[in-house]
């Protein structure tokens, strides 16, 4: 079953369309049953890989409610079982999964006109970091503090099993959901998710055997639900990327730039070392919405390295002098005839501030001093900017100096420590994640602040979530100043439930 009314949107983030195609993506409408066992009820999210869907489990192995990701085909072929993953699946088995790590219950298959798709259930997860401290809401400092203390944690147990992430970003870390998530009935847990957005896609896809579905369903913000269905533990997920650490890849990562270490860029070196630096930019982006070496001028590490430069201090003379070619160094590259590669030189001064000057530029977030009790995730986690249009920059720098106050001195020095230490260029000399835990910032105790699952929410509260819920992604989707659009050949139309 699945609610009705489900509209159509334009401007929604949604998985590109070209995905579905032979060898790719498998079409899935809401409704569908995959492998005779999972409904499929809500979009959770979507990668390079595939698309991950809320499910209910006819044969409840694992608890009535799991998440599916449905891989694309032809990524189904080589995704064999790895060292990698026993060793953390043996740690969850120990610890209680989900614990640290979010790893697979079981895999199976599905086969779609797109071909044979590899689908692997998993418990489900909230919100991802990067849905909490971004442009329109803060992230209250306690709990950047706290989430930052189970990130390190988690990446120090990693390392001590000799697994590296490779891959370690605020997308890639989420907020677990509490017990009482799996307690829920499936109109309870289908009234209290944001409506399911859905784009019709181009014309030839609703052709009976065209390779994509009818419509492509957006990701929606699950930091709105209840605030009672939350915990404050945090998940580290996406191993794709992931290495034992006695047999690192010998290239760059797929890694966002702004978070890959420079050994990585420039000596294709990967070890526990650059997972420490990724922590790094974790940390910063948990206190700060804004990376600390921006890729913003292009998704290659050119920008990323020259931020460093200016914010640290001088990179090694012997990395400057390797060529690069579009943002690249050259031995991360085919390079075509024609190609000129130079060495990578330092533009004119981008940055005046160090990193000690730019962690005193740090503004946190103060808890509302009114009693108002928080009714969603978001609100418990967050203070969020009220009503404001996010492309008015300058009404939102004013809220920000009125509302969200200069970090203070002894925890600007504390913090700027802790990263002096984590952003070191020679990565045999940097901290190790255990080490953070130990370093005096991770040892500040934050403001208690509960837990989420003890919120009650009187029927009045529920009703008004369930209520904003239902139109709430409109208003969401529409401010959102990194909504895609998705493709513009589609066709929008506002639809009723067919299903
Ligand atoms: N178990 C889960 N519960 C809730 N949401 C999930 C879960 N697993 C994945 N997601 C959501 O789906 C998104 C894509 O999942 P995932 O990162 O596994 O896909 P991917 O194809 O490997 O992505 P990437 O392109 O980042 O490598 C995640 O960013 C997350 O928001």
């Amino acid at each position: 079953m699945f609610r009705d009314n489900c509209t159509v949107d334009i401007g929604v983030e949604t998985e590109d369309t070209d995905m579905y195609q032979e060898g790719g993506f498998c079409p899935i409408h809401l409704g569908d049953s995959i492998a005779g066992r999972f409904e499929i009820l809500l979009k959770l999210g979507h990668g390079k890989s595939g698309t991950v869907w809320l499910v209910s489990d006819s044969e409840n192995r694992h608890g009535r409610y799991v998440a599916l990701k449905v891989v694309a085909a032809a990524y189904s072929e080589n995704y064999e079982p790895t060292a990698v993953l026993d060793r953390l699946k043996k740690h969850e088995r120990d610890h209680g999964n989900p614990g640290v790590f979010l790893v697979e219950f079981e895999r199976l298959f599905h086969t779609s006109r797109n071909g044979r798709h590899l689908c692997q259930v998993f418990p489900v997860l909230g919100p991802p970091l990067s849905s909490l401290n971004i442009h329109w809401n803060r992230l209250y400092p306690t709990f950047g503090r706290e989430f930052g203390r189970q990130v390190a944690s988690g990446v120090a147990t990693m390392h001590s099993l000799g697994v590296c992430h490779g891959d370690l970003t605020t997308t890639n870390l989420a907020i677990r959901f509490g017990k009482s998530f799996d307690h829920l009935t499936e109109q309870e847990l289908l009234a209290i998710f944001p409506s399911p957005r859905r784009r019709l896609v181009n014309d030839c896809f609703e052709e009976k055997d065209s390779p994509g579905p009818q419509y492509v369903v957006a990701t929606p913000d699950l930091t709105l639900l209840p605030v009672n269905y939350f915990s404050t533990g945090i998940c580290i997920l996406d191993f794709d990327q992931a290495f034992l650490a006695d047999s690192a890849p010998r290239h760059i990562t797929n890694t966002p730039p702004s978070y890959l270490a420079p050994e990585s860029i420039f000596a294709q070196t990967n070890s526990p070392a650059s997972d420490v630096w990724a922590l790094g930019c974790v940390l910063f982006m948990l206190k700060y919405p804004v990376e600390l070496f921006s890729h913003e001028f292009g998704r290659h590490p050119q920008s990323a390295v020259h931020d460093m430069h200016f914010i640290l201090g001088p990179l090694p003379e012997e990395w400057m002098s390797i060529p690069f070619f579009d943002g690249w160094p050259i031995h991360e590259l085919d390079l075509e005839p024609g190609d000129e590669p130079k060495p990578l030189g330092i533009p004119p001064r981008i940055h005046t501030a160090s990193l000690e000057e730019c962690v005193e530029r740090i503004r946190e977030a103060r808890y509302p001093t009114s009693n108002i009790k928080p009714r969603t995730g978001r609100d418990f986690f967050c203070l969020v900017i009220p009503g404001i249009d996010l492309g008015d920059q300058e009404r939102i720098n004013q809220w920000e100096t009125e509302n969200t106050p200069r970090i203070e001195k002894e925890d600007a020095g504390l913090f700027a420590d802790l990263l002096r230490k984590i952003f070191n260029y020679d990565h045999t000399k940097r901290i190790t994640a255990s080490q953070i835990l130990e370093h005096s910032w991770m040892q500040e105790a934050g403001q208690e602040r509960g837990d989420p699952g003890d919120v009650v929410l009187d029927p009045h509260d529920m009703d008004l979530i369930i209520h904003a819920n239902r139109d709430v992604t409109q208003e969401w989707w529409s401010s959102s100043p990194t909504s895609s659009g998705g493709k513009s050949s589609s066709s929008m139309e506002q639809t009723d439930s067919e299903n």
